[in-house]
């Protein structure tokens, strides 16, 4: 466990990286140790998906997706305990993790006039909390470049896929293969994508958690909020 117990954090912890790297688990647990709000921002764009798979629209098709979502009220919630999701009121917090969203969640991020929308609304949500930890792929980079503490979560491939696997309930090596090549198509998609691709900030410490467990990730994220304060004064 790290040194530091609970609360004191005054700042914006901002927990970038590709799919499955833990950064949704690791980033409520630290929140919670840390008495700060939490932002998912996939979340946020998987819920803009759900109205655009709603509206029978094409998900490649940028100008009808970003009408969607310019017309969808899309709600989330700060607490790390709860979960809330809703898309004009109502609440998709399970369907946005089922596998038509998430096959479907990178062609809608990647529409600019999408992006605007909900970065405008998650600086907004970041506005409202004294400390907060938000979680996505252009936290560091675009949303909130000069957040107090950046860091960029990685691990190996198999691990992902293995831990996605686990998560899952799958053990059948060829549905195991299936995920990994999931995780790539949206790494690829995410990566490459003209506005606010994944990439670490340049001054974001990169974490590698390929040989360490949940709680050791949770523990490095604490301290490093910490001493970030720390680096300021
Ligand atoms: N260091 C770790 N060791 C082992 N398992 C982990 C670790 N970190 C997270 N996990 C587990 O890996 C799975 C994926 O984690 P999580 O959903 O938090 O990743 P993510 O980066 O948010 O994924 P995505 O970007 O696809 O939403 C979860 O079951 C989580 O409990
Ligand atoms: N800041 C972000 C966060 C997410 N995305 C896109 O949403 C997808 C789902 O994210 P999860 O973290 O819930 O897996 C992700 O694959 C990205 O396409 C984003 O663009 N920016």
């Amino acid at each position: 466990m790290s040194e530091y117990p609970v609360a004191g954090f005054r700042g914006q912890v901002t927990l970038d990286g590709p799919s499955g790297t833990g950064k949704s688990s690791v980033a409520r647990a630290a929140a919670a140790r840390l008495g700060a709000a939490y932002l998912d921002t996939g979340a946020m764009y998987r819920a803009a998906t759900v109205a655009v798979l709603d509206a029978g629209v094409d998900p490649e098709d940028a100008e009808a997706v970003a009408a969607v979502v310019a017309g969808a009220r899309i709600e989330v919630g700060t607490a790390a305990d709860v979960e809330l999701v809703r898309v004009d009121g109502v609440d998709v917090a399970v369907r946005i993790r089922g596998a038509e969203v998430t096959r479907a969640v990178s062609a809608v991020s990647a529409v600019p006039a999408v992006r605007r929308q909900l970065v405008d609304q998650q600086r907004a949500l970041v506005e409202a909390a004294d400390a907060v930890v938000v979680e996505g792929r252009d936290i560091g980079t675009v949303v909130l470049p000069g957040a107090t503490c950046k860091i960029y979560l990685t691990a190996a491939p198999e691990a992902r896929a293995q831990r996605r696997a686990a998560q899952l309930g799958v053990r059948d090596v060829a549905e195991i293969a299936a995920i990994a090549a999931d995780l790539r198509r949206r790494d690829t998609y995410d990566s490459s994508r003209a506005d606010s691709p994944l990439r670490p900030a340049a001054d974001a410490v990169v974490v590698d958690s390929t040989a360490l467990d949940r709680d050791q990730v949770v523990d490095r994220v604490v301290e490093l909020a910490h001493e970030s304060l720390g680096a300021r004064r």
